[in-house]
């Protein structure tokens, strides 16, 4: 699998994922990370987070909010954390393959690409 640019991957658009194909491997997977800043493999490789100290709490609900309209908008929905009321963190996996699929790694580039207020 060719890996590909954070800008490749914004230029495309989440596709529906109903199973049936299997996950990305770990191999696979920190390939396509190369590519973004900041994200990294967690619950034994079957999703990425990420994670940020924003200015303070509406702070945090703001970036989430950007979040969920990019999340919308291509059908692919992130788990989303605050804690300390401004610790933040995204997770990515495609539930319905119980893994990572491109559609995570599409996600996770726009996502970088929203404004945020850090600390
Ligand atoms: C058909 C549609 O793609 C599915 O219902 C979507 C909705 N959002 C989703 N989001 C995530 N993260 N994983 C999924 O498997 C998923 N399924």
């Amino acid at each position: 699998m060719a890996a590909q640019s954070p800008h490749d991957l914004r230029q495309k658009k989440c596709l529906p994922c109903e199973g049936g194909v299997a996950p990305y491997s770990n191999d696979e997977a920190r390939a396509q990370l190369k590519q973004l800043e900041g994200w990294r493999l967690v619950h034994s490789g079957e999703r990425i987070r990420k994670e940020w100290t924003v200015k303070n709490f509406m702070a945090g609900l703001k970036f989430f909010n950007e979040c969920a309209r990019v999340a919308e908008e291509d059908g692919h929905h992130p788990d989303l954390h605050i804690e300390g009321y401004r610790n933040v963190a995204v997770e990515l996996w495609t539930h319905a393959i119980g893994g990572l699929s491109e559609n995570d790694f599409i996600l996770a580039a726009k996502i970088d690409a929203l404004p945020i207020d850090l600390k």
